[in-house]
């Protein structure tokens, strides 16, 4: 099947993603440790939501599901959203009390970031199964799911609600494994319901520690990439991406291929958003019925625009700039220490 096939022409969506919404407070004052950083700007941030933002901007018609606090941090996520055309008719308003999720970003060095969380009783945690908007997947040729939000109920449940009305409309669903420990509680139970999520998932990307943090119920101690891929091969999934960071990605498809992509040279300022941007990226390239290592390239030079830049969200870029990025590096006017 060609890569553009597999997406039903036929839906209005191109891309509709379920999860966290929530605020990312980014230091200003970077190259130092949290305890010396006074300001910070606010941006949205979660990674669906980011990767949503970056579909967005890259041309695609995209819907949100999620839930957002009743405060002025839940009206300023809905009011972004709605400014960069993402369709928030799925994005309900909480009405318990629950808080907007904060990501205090540490900047230490371009190298060494870290997030610093606010999540205690957070809004998009609280999305109900029964919130899900079933028109909104009927109506998409891609669904993304991301693995936050199946660390508790009622989050959990309303994202295998979701998988349901993909699999029963026939919507492409993308998994983005997005494993953040801070929000579980056991080992076990990560691993469980990862693992049940993603036997549901056409596509799969994660880095090898989220993979790693999957197969401890399973036999792979070399932490073969290979081994991991072929998995997923059995139940539903015919792309697998394992990303390794700077020194790039390796893609698995079913028919036994795999492909390569190398990382560009960035002047990075901060790594956080490099797998939001890469994953926006590729998918975009994959919906375009571009061949897989075209669509690897794509989203690898996003994640080069968006890792020199200060935020994730406002930072996800429009095509363009991304091909130009890639030409800007082949022609040698783009190194690690130059851009
Ligand atoms: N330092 C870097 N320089 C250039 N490209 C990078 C760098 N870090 C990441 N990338 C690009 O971004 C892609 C995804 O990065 P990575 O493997 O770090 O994902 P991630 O851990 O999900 O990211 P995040 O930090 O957002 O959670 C890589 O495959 C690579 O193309
Ligand atoms: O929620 C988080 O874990 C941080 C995010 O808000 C941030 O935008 C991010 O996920 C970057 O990948």
């Amino acid at each position: 099947m060609s890569n553009a096939a597999r997406f039903d022409a036929a839906k209005t969506l191109d891309f509709v993603a379920v999860g966290r919404l929530c605020i990312d407070l980014n230091a200003n004052e970077i190259n130092r440790p949290m305890e010396e950083t006074v300001t910070f700007t606010k941006y949205v941030g979660g990674s669906p939501a980011n990767i949503c933002i970056g579909m967005s901007r890259l041309g695609l018609k995209t819907a949100f599901i999620g839930k957002v606090a009743n405060d002025q941090m839940g009206r300023f996520i809905t009011g972004y959203l709605n400014k960069e055309g993402i369709d928030a008719s799925g994005v309900t308003v909480d009405q318990s009390g629950a808080v907007t999720g904060l990501a205090f970003t540490e900047i230490k060095s371009p190298t060494d970031c870290s997030i610093l969380m606010y999540r205690d009783n957070v809004a998009d945690l609280l999305l109900e199964a029964g919130e899900v908007r079933e028109e909104l997947i009927a109506a998409t040729k891609l669904l993304l799911i991301s693995g936050t939000a199946l660390a508790q109920s009622p989050s959990r449940e309303a994202v295998f609600q979701a998988l349901d009305y993909a699999k029963k409309h026939g919507a492409v669903i993308a998994f983005d494994l997005d494993y953040r420990p801070y929000t579980w509680t056991s080992d076990e139970e990560t691993a469980v319901y990862y693992n049940l999520a993603a036997e549901k998932c056409d596509i799969i990307i994660g880095t090898r520690e989220e993979f790693d943090m999957m197969e401890r119920l399973g036999n792979n101690p070399g932490r073969d990439d290979h081994i991991t891929a072929a998995k997923w091969f059995d139940h539903s999934a015919d792309i697998v991406i394992i990303k390794h960071g700077k020194d790039g990605s390796i893609a698995y498809t079913k028919d036994g291929a795999s492909h390569r992509a190398r990382s560009f040279p960035a002047k990075v300022v901060k790594t956080f958003g490099a797998g939001d941007s890469y994953a926006a990226g590729f998918l975009y390239g994959l919906m375009q019925g571009w061949e897989i290592s075209a669509s690897m390239e794509f989203g690898s030079a996003a994640a080069c625009i968006v890792i020199s830049s200060h935020s994730c969200s406002d930072a996800m870029p429009k095509a363009p700039q991304v091909h130009e990025y890639i030409e800007r590096c082949l022609a040698g006017e783009i190194t690690a220490a130059s851009n």
